[in-house]
């Protein structure tokens, strides 16, 4: 069961339809992009969900119920909002601020300070500093993240924000863009994110609702609106930023596609089992290997072979060290955000950017061969659309 259903909505500001006949899906632990051009309806449509706004017709059901039979303070307190203004109470602490809805919730005071501490920590804004400021003392990114604390901090399913990067200059952006794809926290929320920042759409986005007009353009993966357009307006939509976008899309498994002839993507590392640290310089050490390695919630982890120098060894690696890191399988928390490991899911942007940093990854390949390959294959998707 989708954890929301929508069906049919309709929402008319006088003689202006804003949203018009607009049904659709998210799957639990699901990300949805509402994307579109200013005015298009994408607020309209994040706030019939939270019911900020009625609609004129159709429904919105939340885990098979509809939200009219509930009243709309308790539905909008299992749903975490983030306004476009983020809307801190200005004379309300950092820490004041996040507990609202906990407070409204009846949550313990010990169980409340516990959540902001751990929240203001994992947005990297260290509670000690922090917790005590009042929001007109924080940047606009820190506001942010703020606000994005204060949605999550009774730990709804589901959370809905409302362009929460609005108001960064394009750096400051990126880089809580990155933050905010690696929080654990948002890893199994249902999220629907209001932006019309294509970039950012295909960074974060499961799939794309694409509006204009008040009706859905296309609804799919980034990769089916970018090599599937539904019509012209889809195309054109992502036209100036075609190349960009599709070096975010493309992955290097799709670059690779036969796994026979996959470049191996590390060549020097050392790994750390039993206490031994083995300098060692791998003849091969399989993707399968890798994947095990830098995804530390893959706690299923078979013994696996590697190859030295004519032996084989069977190891269970506890830390691996890649990239001049080391990192700590047991550890479930380990955050690889300052470790680029390069596997098949890497997009050819991560990859790019990896690779002519100014501590470049270790590939067996270089930028003129990822980019033939890449070549080729837009060459295949052009060649499998056109079929
Ligand atoms: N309360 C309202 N009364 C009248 N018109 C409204 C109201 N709210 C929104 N509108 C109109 O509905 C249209 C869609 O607004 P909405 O905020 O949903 O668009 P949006 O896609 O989120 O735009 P933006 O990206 O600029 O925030 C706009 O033309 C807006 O002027």
């Amino acid at each position: 069961m989708p954890v929301i259903r929508a069906t049919g909505l309709r929402k008319s500001f006088g003689a202006h339809t804003v949203v018009n006949d607009v049904s659709f899906e998210v799957a639990a632990g699901e990300t949805l992009v509402l994307l579109g051009p200013s005015g298009c309806g994408k607020t309209t449509l994040l706030k019939l969900l939270n019911r900020l706004i009625e609609p004129d017709g159709g429904t919105v059901e939340i885990n098979g119920a509809n939200v009219l039979t509930q009243r709309p303070e308790e539905l909008r307190r299992g749903m975490g909002y983030v306004i476009q203004q983020v809307g801190l109470l200005p004379h309300y602490t950092v820490a004041e601020n996040i507990a609202v809805v906990p407070r409204l919730l009846g949550h313990a005071p010990a169980a409340i300070a516990a959540r902001t501490e751990a929240l203001l920590t994992r947005l990297h804004l260290p509670p000690g500093r922090y917790a005590g400021q009042l929001p007109h003392q924080l940047s606009g990114g820190q506001q942010q993240r703020v606000g994005l604390a204060r949605a999550l901090a009774a730990d709804p399913p589901i959370v809905l924000l409302d362009e929460p990067f609005g108001a960064l200059d394009p750096v400051t952006r990126a880089s809580i863009r990155r933050e905010f794809r690696e929080l654990e926290e948002l890893k199994n929320k249902t999220v629907v994110l209001v932006t019309h920042d294509v970039t950012e759409a295909f960074e974060l986005a499961d799939r794309i609702m694409l509006l204009d007009g008040g009706r859905i353009q296309q609804l799919g993966t980034p990769r089916e609106l970018l090599f599937r357009p539904a019509n012209g307006f889809v195309r054109d939509f992502f036209a100036a930023e075609r190349l960009a976008l599709q070096l975010r899309t493309l992955t290097l498994g799709d670059v690779w596609p036969d796994a026979q002839a996959f470049p191996s993507l590390i060549d020097h590392q050392r790994v750390d089992f039993e206490g031994l640290t083995s300098a060692i310089e791998p003849k091969r050490v399989d993707i399968e290997l890798m994947k095990v390695d830098i995804d530390p919630s893959t706690r299923a982890i078979e013994p696996k072979r590697v190859e030295i120098g004519g032996s084989t060894l069977e190891i269970e690696p506890k830390r691996v060290e890649i990239g001049g890191s080391t990192l700590d399988l047991t550890d479930t928390t380990t955050v690889l955000t300052d470790t680029t490991v390069l596997t098949d899911t890497t997009t050819v942007h991560d990859a790019l950017e990896a690779l002519t940093s100014t501590t470049p990854a270790t590939a067996s390949f270089t930028v003129a061969q990822l980019m033939a390959a890449f070549g080729e294959a837009l060459q295949r998707e052009e060649d499998a659309w056109k079929r």
